[in-house]
């Protein structure tokens, strides 16, 4: 058997990280022939509860599980982390945006860039999913500059996900029959899902997205608005932000990103802007991505852009380069 991976979750005592643990301590992240320690790291008010959930995580009796290590302590949780999930922030409520949680966030994720740059694995896989995170994860990156920038990422794979169900419903066919749903942006209401280059296969057939809905006008405008808005509908319904999805989404983001996808399927992820598509260069914006087997991705060049998509996606890098501002200065002083 291959040798353990050491993998971080942080706000390991919180409610995403109680539908994420199990899946990823089960093999469905990295396989079922890759053993796992897991460091789960969460803050001291919270190290019971921790303590709850490394008994529960044994208690699982998991064949890949080796060791759990519960941690409030950042610098050692991070040492020698091979791939860091970075949950632990403060959640919204209902009526703000994510990026009024800038400030209250932002500093946790200079801190932790700090921890990674001076503890972790060199080629550590670091995804940020506590909110704003595209920013978080941009501020995460700039604090450990002995990391390559391409090995950090923010989530966008929910909104991924939630684009793909609402074009399967729509068309009553299988969530796995829809491919190549992209997200462009800010993880915000301002990203722009994308359905310009998804196909779905329909009796038999794979066809364009559009081609198989014949609906423009639903799609150019209620579609985007539910991705867009599904985030606060959830946190209206349940007076609690997505957990169970946004743990899903985790397991299919960082599976995809160690695994590789098969040639003509994309994803999308949120990952530092090479310039591609004239996107200010260092954001962390969501862009369709090609994971390859040995752990790396490239940026999806070369697709169509129209008027309408194009201003969409200035639209969400305006707001990415506002907050990216708004937290340096956070952070700064
Ligand atoms: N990118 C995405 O698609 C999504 C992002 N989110 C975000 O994920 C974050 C976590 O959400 P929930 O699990 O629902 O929140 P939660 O409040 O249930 O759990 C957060 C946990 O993080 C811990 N924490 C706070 N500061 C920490 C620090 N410095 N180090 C380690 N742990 C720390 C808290 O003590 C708490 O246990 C929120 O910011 C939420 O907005 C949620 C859903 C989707
Ligand atoms: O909306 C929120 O605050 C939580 C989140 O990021 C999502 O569900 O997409």
């Amino acid at each position: 058997m291959a040798e353990p991976l050491r993998v971080l979750v942080t706000g390991a005592a919180g409610q995403i990280a109680y539908s994420l643990l199990y899946s990823v301590a089960k093999g469905d992240v990295f396989g079922p022939n890759q053993p796992i320690i897991l460091v789960l790291l969460d803050i001291q008010p919270m190290l019971g509860v921790l303590e709850g959930v490394v008994m529960e995580m044994m208690d699982c009796a998991l064949p890949l599980l080796k060791e759990v290590i519960p941690s409030v302590n950042e610098m050692e949780a991070f040492k020698d982390v091979d791939v860091a999930m970075l949950v632990g922030a403060m959640p919204r409520r209902e009526g703000m945006e994510r990026k009024d949680l800038l400030a209250a966030n932002v500093k946790i994720f200079k801190s932790m860039g700090h921890a990674i740059d001076t503890q972790a694995k060199k080629n550590i896989k670091v995804v940020v999913v506590g909110n704003p995170a595209n920013t978080n994860a941009y501020i995460c990156k700039k604090y450990a500059p002995s990391i390559n920038p391409a090995n950090f990422t923010a989530l966008t794979r929910l909104d991924q996900n939630r684009a793909q169900a609402q074009i399967a419903a729509k068309l009553g066919v299988s969530n796995s029959s829809v491919k190549n749903c992209v997200i462009w942006g800010n993880h915000s209401s301002t990203q722009y899902p994308d359905v310009n280059q998804a196909v779905v296969d329909l009796n038999g057939k794979t066809m364009p997205v559009r081609e198989a809905v014949k609906d423009d006008n639903w799609l150019n405008n209620e579609f985007i608005k539910t991705v867009q808005q599904r985030g606060a509908a959830v946190i209206k319904a349940r007076k609690l932000s997505s957990a169970m999805s946004a743990a899903k989404a985790i397991v299919d983001h960082v599976r995809d990103w160690w695994n590789g996808v098969p040639d003509g399927t994309y994803v999308s992820m949120a990952v530092p802007s090479d310039g591609s598509y004239n996107i200010e260069e260092g954001l962390i914006y969501s862009f369709p991505v090609r994971t390859k087997p040995d752990h790396t991705y490239e940026i999806v060049k070369g697709l169509t852009i129209n008027d309408f998509s194009r201003e969409k996606m200035d639209a969400t890098e305006k707001e990415l380069s506002e907050e990216k501002n708004m937290a340096l200065s956070v952070c700064e002083s």
